[in-house]
């Protein structure tokens, strides 16, 4: 099978402040000042051409950051990220330029990949008209409601046509018709055999799109493989963490933070 995404040895560091002023004392001094957190550590997977793969984590274990690493929105701390060919994010918040209109954002957004004016010019009417923002789209995007943003991203990306498509959360805002015209451009972009990694908070949703999974927890690749070995596995999780106490939870949660961050003094 052809490769189409190496993640090898990725770790993404942020530094926590105390308090506003330490960041700046950490420009000064940056071996006193703020604690580092890994949201992603030592992640490493191999994604073959054709995969469509779901990232499952419960909130903030590192999901998006890998998301926007793998699209080269977020470069690592460490370790590297291969991509063969175009690829393409859609999430919620996925890069829009708020002060420019929808119609400015797509040739934007195009130009900046590499696109002509021809193409652009024979592309724009399929992106405006699938994203159904009507006249809106002369409008500036900070005007735009969260599902109208995410109806242009998601338009916008799957008309590239990217080699390797990234859907974070994108199908959660936005109403019930729009989503399911989402997935039928989704499965014909499987059907072609191009790679795709999916988030959603939806395991059903997962376990019918998807035939892999990456299961993060605090950052760390906890499992990959096929979605049949995988789900159940992270079911199991989920299960055992809901039947712990609150109190049990918190200190599960404290342990694994701590894990997570280590004082730079
Ligand atoms: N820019 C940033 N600065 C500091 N910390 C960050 C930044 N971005 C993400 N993090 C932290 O990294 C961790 C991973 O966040 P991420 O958003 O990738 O998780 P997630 O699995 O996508 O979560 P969710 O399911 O809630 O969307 C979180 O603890 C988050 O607070």
């Amino acid at each position: 099978m052809e490769k189409s995404v190496v993640v090898k040895n990725v770790t993404k560091k942020y530094k926590l402040y105390k308090k506003n002023s330490d960041k700046l004392l950490d420009l000064l001094l940056p071996k006193e000042y703020g604690e580092e957190y890994f949201a992603l550590r030592n992640v490493s997977f191999e994604a073959e051409k054709g995969d469509v793969i779901g990232f499952v984590g419960i909130n903030g274990s590192g999901k998006s950051t890998l998301s926007n690493i793998i699209a080269g929105i977020v470069p690592p701390t460490e370790g590297t990220v291969q991509v063969e060919g175009k690829s393409a994010l859609i999430a919620v918040s996925s890069g829009l330029n708020n002060k420019l209109t929808g119609r400015d954002n797509i040739e934007l957004k195009m130009l900046m990949l590499g696109f002509d004016k021809k193409q652009i010019q024979e592309l724009e009417p399929e992106i405006i008209e699938f994203s159904e923002l009507g006249k809106f789209i002369d409008q500036p995007v900070k005007s735009y409601s969260s599902g109208m943003k995410s109806r242009l991203g998601f338009s916008i990306s799957v008309h590239i046509d990217p080699d390797v498509l990234i859907i974070d959360e994108a199908l959660s805002v936005g109403d019930k018709n729009f989503a399911e015209k989402c997935l039928d451009k989704m499965n014909e972009f499987k059907a072609k055999g191009k790679t795709m990694f999916f988030i959603s908070h939806s395991l059903g949703q997962m376990k019918k799109f998807c035939q892999k999974a990456v299961w993060l927890e605090y950052g760390e690749l906890k499992a990959y493989g096929t979605i049949e070995e995988v789900m159940p596995q992270y079911e199991q999780f989920l299960k055992d963490y809901k039947a712990m106490s609150k109190k049990e939870q918190k200190k599960f949660r404290e342990d694994k933070m701590k894990q997570r961050s280590q004082a730079t003094v």
